[in-house]
Parts: structure tokens; C-alpha cells; sequence
């Protein structure tokens, strides 16, 4: 028995971790002598509704895909869509029947988990967010939170793992455990300990909300720290917050008052959108967890849409290969294959495996950079959202 309650790698590379009635299928089928072409489709929804969604999760899709004697094509990582396929797998079903299963885990965690990380980055645009959810989620996918996380385009995160296997730094200072191991009324001791003891680059964030008023934390960690504190942390627990845009304001004037308007102010705890709208014109930064890593899974299920050139759905789905388009307007677009798109409209879906080998390749700025302009173009995460 394995340590963790974990499905490996190699489970999934393989196949095995996949619905029973899969491997039932392929008994049937190759008992039957029946192993059709066949193009398959991922979507969420059928139609465009006006509600777009960010697409994440492709790299460990194709990943998963490469190997096998098919082709795919999807809309890049990074791009947002509404309606109508994300992703196209032509080959013949035996192929990668038994892949389904991981196949959509891998889409539909990591798009939820990206999506919600893009409404937060458009609620606060010019604030630095951090993400600080993986205490949230089963340790094995706390890179799959992290990479969507950074890919809708929070500033950074916390998970120690997660960066190693993403190659970036994971960030964070102090936690109320490090201030109550000092206890009440020695909060300098743990600020100048911290100070002491972690390296330079480490930015000094003191947590300022453990034992007494924010205001007051605050004013003591400016005196303990001198010019060496860069920020202060408030992480009011939800029973005692009160109005914290006020608590904000009041901080920052007492910091101006002492001449110490650098000292940056983060504000963290059960945020989501709405709270940093609500606060970013006043606080500097955030760290935002629950609300991102927490994401509903977007629901994609993966269609048969062709059989040997046929068109073919089962009820309530679209038969036929479709393209799927970004209008000049911003808007989506579902038409079938070898149809004209709209006038001006993008073509999304690219070449993602052909004959089996990755042909596209998922570098994550270049994915943020799509989610920000597509975000732009379409009004995601506006208000009204
Ligand atoms: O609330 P979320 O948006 O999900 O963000 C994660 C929270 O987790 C931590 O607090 P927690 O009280 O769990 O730990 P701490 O007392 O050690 O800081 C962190 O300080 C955030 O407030």
C-alpha cells in the first residue's frame, strides 16, 4: 500500500487511473472487433451564454495524450472561451478511451482554479496578490493551484513544493503559530527574531493583528523594525474584523503620520473579489486563498462527435467537428468544421499532438499575458460578472 492516498504518476501515465466502465469498454470493443474513428471534443458548454471561463490544465493534458497514435488540437492555455470545444482528440477510440477520465480532471481543476484567479486579479488590477491556498487542497495537485493561480495572474504564492516543480520561488513571511511562540506583549521579540534570522532578501512583512489592535501592532512593529520593515500583514480573523477598509485607512494614516508611508499594507483572510474591490484603492497587496484554490472544477465532459467521418452526438450535445472563434468584438464563437468563422474573427483552436508528439508548447507568461488581453477584450471579471 502506497504511504498517501495518492494515485501516481505512473497510474495515470498508463491509463489505470481511469472510470471501470472504460476498461469495460475496451473489453467489449476488442471483443467486438470494433475500433472506430473517431473524433472526440472537450467542452463545458454547448453555447455561448455571455459567461467566459479561463483554460488551464493543457500542459499535463497533452502530457498525458503524447504517446498514443492521435492527433489533438486545442485553444491555447490562457485563452478564454464560452461555449463549443476547448479540444479536439481524432484517432481511434481504444486509443485513448481509458485517458478520458484523467484527461478532464487534468482541464476541468486546473481551468476552475484559473478562472477564479483571473476574477481576482481583475478586482484588484494594480495590487500585488499573492496566493495562499493550498492549505486548502490535497497536497499532490498544490501545483496544479499554484501554476493556474500565477496563470490568471496573481503576483506569486506560498507553497514550497509547488515551486520547485513550477521553478519559481514561493513567498511568504511570518504565521500567528511564529507570534504566539514568543507570546503576548513579546510580538517585537518575534518581529527582530525574524529579522534576525531569515536572509536578506526575505522582504520584513510583520504580521500585526495577533494580540492587541491592528493600529497598534503596527506602530510597535515600525518601532521594532526601524527601516528595515518593508510591510505589515493584517489577517483579522472574520469575529473580530469589523470595517477593515476603515482599519486600512487608519493604519496607512498613522504610518504617514509617522513618516513612514513605504511600509506597504497586505491585507489577508477569506477575501475574494468583491473584498478587494472593496479595498485595493487603500491596501497595497493580498493574499487570497480559499476563494481560488477552493474553485469549482469546470465541468467538461469529452463527446464523440464524429464517427468514420460521420456526424454523430448523443442527445442535447452538437454533433459534427466545430472551431470555435474570437470575435473582433470580443465575443465567442461555435461554428462547424470547414464553415466560414465570422468576419475578422480568430480562429482558436491550434495544433496540440499530432501523430502522437506535443507540437505546442505551454510557456506560462506567455499564457498569463493571453489571459490578461482576453480578459480586456472580453469584459471578464467586470462588476457585472
Ligand atoms: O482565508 P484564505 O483566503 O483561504 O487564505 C488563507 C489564510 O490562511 C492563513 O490564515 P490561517 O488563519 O489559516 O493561518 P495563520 O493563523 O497561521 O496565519 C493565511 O494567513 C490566510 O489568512
Amino acid at each position: 500500500m502506497p504511504p498517501f492516498d495518492v494515485v501516481g504518476e505512473e497510474a495515470i501515465r498508463s491509463g489505470r487511473a481511469t472510470d471501470a466502465y472504460f476498461e469495460r469498454t475496451e473489453t467489449t470493443l476488442r471483443h467486438a472487433d470494433r475500433n472506430p474513428r473517431v473524433v472526440a471534443e472537450v467542452t463545458a458548454d454547448q453555447f455561448p451564454d455571455g459567461e467566459f471561463e479561463l483554460f488551464a490544465g493543457l500542459k499535463d493534458a497533452a502530457t498525458l495524450l503524447a504517446g498514443h497514435d492521435l492527433d489533438a488540437d486545442a485553444i491555447p492555455e490562457g485563452r478564454l472561451f464560452d461555449g463549443g470545444p476547448v479540444m479536439r482528440v481524432e484517432g481511434n477510440y481504444l486509443e485513448f478511451a481509458r485517458l478520458e477520465t484523467s484527461l478532464l480532471g487534468f482541464l476541468s481543476h486546473a481551468s476552475g482554479i484559473a478562472t477564479a484567479a483571473l476574477e481576482v486579479r481583475r478586482a484588484a488590477p494594480d495590487s500585488n496578490v499573492l496566493s495562499f491556498g493550498a492549505r486548502h487542497v490535497h497536497p499532490s495537485i498544490a501545483a496544479v493551484v499554484e501554476r493556474s493561480a500565477l496563470m490568471g495572474g496573481l503576483d506569486g504564492f506560498s507553497h514550497v513544493a509547488a515551486g520547485e516543480v513550477l521553478g519559481r520561488e514561493a513567498s511568504g513571511t511570518m504565521p500567528h503559530a511564529l507570534m504566539i511562540c514568543f507570546g503576548a506583549g513579546k510580538q517585537e521579540e518575534a518581529w527582530t527574531a525574524f529579522d534576525e534570522a531569515v536572509p536578506d532578501d526575505v522582504p520584513r512583512i510583520a504580521l500585526c493583528d495577533t494580540y492587541s489592535d491592528e493600529v497598534d501592532e503596527v506602530l510597535r512593529a515600525v518601532d521594532a523594525l526601524g527601516d528595515r520593515l518593508s510591510g505589515v500583514r493584517l489577517d483579522t480573523t472574520s469575529s473580530r474584523r469589523g470595517d477593515m477598509r476603515h482599519i486600512v485607512r487608519e493604519v496607512k494614516w498613522k504610518l504617514r503620520a509617522r513618516g513612514r508611508e513605504d511600509v506597504d499594507v497586505f491585507v489577508s483572510g477569506g477575501l475574494g473579489p468583491d473584498d478587494l474591490r472593496e479595498l485595493s484603492d487603500v491596501a497595497d497587496g493580498f493574499g487570497v486563498g480559499g476563494y481560488v484554490s477552493n474553485a469549482t472544477p469546470v465541468d467538461f465532459a469529452l463527446d464523440i462527435v464524429e464517427r468514420a467521418g460521420e456526424a454523430v452526438a448523443k442527445r442535447g450535445k452538437l454533433s459534427g467537428v466545430k472551431e470555435v472563434y474570437r470575435t473582433r468584438d470580443g465575443a465567442h464563437h461555435v461554428g462547424l468544421r470547414g464553415e466560414d468563422g465570422p468576419e475578422g474573427a480568430e480562429s482558436l483552436m491550434e495544433p496540440l499532438v499530432r501523430d502522437g508528439e506535443v507540437v505546442a508548447d505551454f510557456d506560462l507568461d506567455a499564457a498569463t499575458d493571453r489571459a490578461r488581453e482576453d480578459a480586456e477584450l472580453t469584459g471578464f471579471g467586470e462588476r457585472a460578472h
